[in-house]
């Protein structure tokens, strides 16, 4: 289960967030507002406990369909079947939780500047957190990385990565106008009074943010008489997208006919005229 490309919201759990409320409880709301990958964070929990826990998270996120990840604890992870790890720069060695965990789990390292980001990447890692973005309480006493190194991760790792620490409602917009596509926090969701409503709102300024990437990475084209707009950058891209790819069909582009072979090279600039033309069977 590794989709983490579409990923776009990562809650974590922050035990001491919720005085009144169980963990369960409060990751629920997070599944009902729209998480879409969720981690167990309990540092302040004896270890017995944080496997009863990853049991019960298992299977509360096994039924909203979302991958699990625990943090530190790679022996927890196996044991509950989760979908994989997170682990900082002092945990297990990356080479170490793939040997164990297999190519199949998630393995996800903290990075706190690109040199970390290029290694994780080599080592195989699936995502890497680049933070914190900003001072949190939740890790108090680290140096924030600011957006600038979100903006280097977005223009260097090829790697999903998400962005965290210290992220709220208020600077959500700056990290991801510096890149950022997935967005990470602990405080600002668990210890919202309305946890639900809080992860939809994150989502709300996540979703806006790439309507207004693919419009400007997108271009107004005309496609057999009809204008519309575009986020294919080629035409063997905007044959895909219309599904046709497998259909008989010669493309005309700009009154030129295109050769199957050069649809992968031939660019769609904004204002191109394509005629796509079917062919009809015949003997
Ligand atoms: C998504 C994500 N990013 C970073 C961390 C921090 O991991 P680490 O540096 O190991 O610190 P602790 O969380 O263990 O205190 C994370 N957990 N998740
Ligand atoms: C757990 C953690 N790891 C970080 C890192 O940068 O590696 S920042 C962080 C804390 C995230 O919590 P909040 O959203 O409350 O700031
Ligand atoms: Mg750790």
């Amino acid at each position: 289960m590794k989709r983490l490309n579409d990923c776009r919201l990562y809650v974590i759990t922050g035990e001491n967030y919720h005085p009144g409320r169980t963990m369960l409880d409060v990751m629920e709301q997070a599944l009902i507002g729209g998480a879409d990958i969720v981690q167990l964070r309990a540092k302040d929990t004896p270890k017995r406990e944080v496997l009863a826990q990853a049991y019960a998270l298992r299977e509360l996120t096994q039924r909203y369909e979302v991958p699990f990840i625990v943090n530190d604890h790679l022996d927890i992870a196996l044991a509950v079947g989760a979908d994989g790890v997170h682990l900082g720069q002092d945990d297990l060695p990356l080479a170490e939780a793939r040997r164990i965990l297999g190519p199949d789990k998630i393995i996800g390292i903290s990075t706190h500047g690109i040199k970390q980001a290029l290694e994780a990447e080599r080592g195989g890692a699936d995502y890497i957190g680049v933070g914190p973005v900003y001072p949190t309480g939740t890790k108090p006493g680290r140096t924030a990385v600011t957006t600038d190194y979100v903006r280097e991760a977005a223009e260097r790792v090829k790697l999903p990565f998400v962005a965290i620490g210290g992220i709220t409602l208020d600077n959500v917009n700056a990290v991801l106008d510096a890149g950022a596509a997935w967005i990470c926090a602990v405080s600002a969701i668990v210890g919202s009074e309305d946890v639900a409503g809080a992860c939809r709102s994150f989502l709300h300024h996540i979703r806006l943010k790439q309507i207004d990437s693919m419009i400007s990475s997108s271009r107004k084209v005309c496609v057999n008489g009809r204008e519309e707009r575009t986020t294919a950058r080629t035409v063997l891209e905007l044959v895909e997208q219309l599904n046709l790819r497998d259909k008989r069909i010669v493309v005309e582009l700009n009154g030129e006919i295109v050769p199957i072979e050069s649809w992968v090279s031939a660019p769609l600039t904004e204002g191109a005229v394509v005629e796509l033309v079917h062919f009809v069977g015949g003997g």
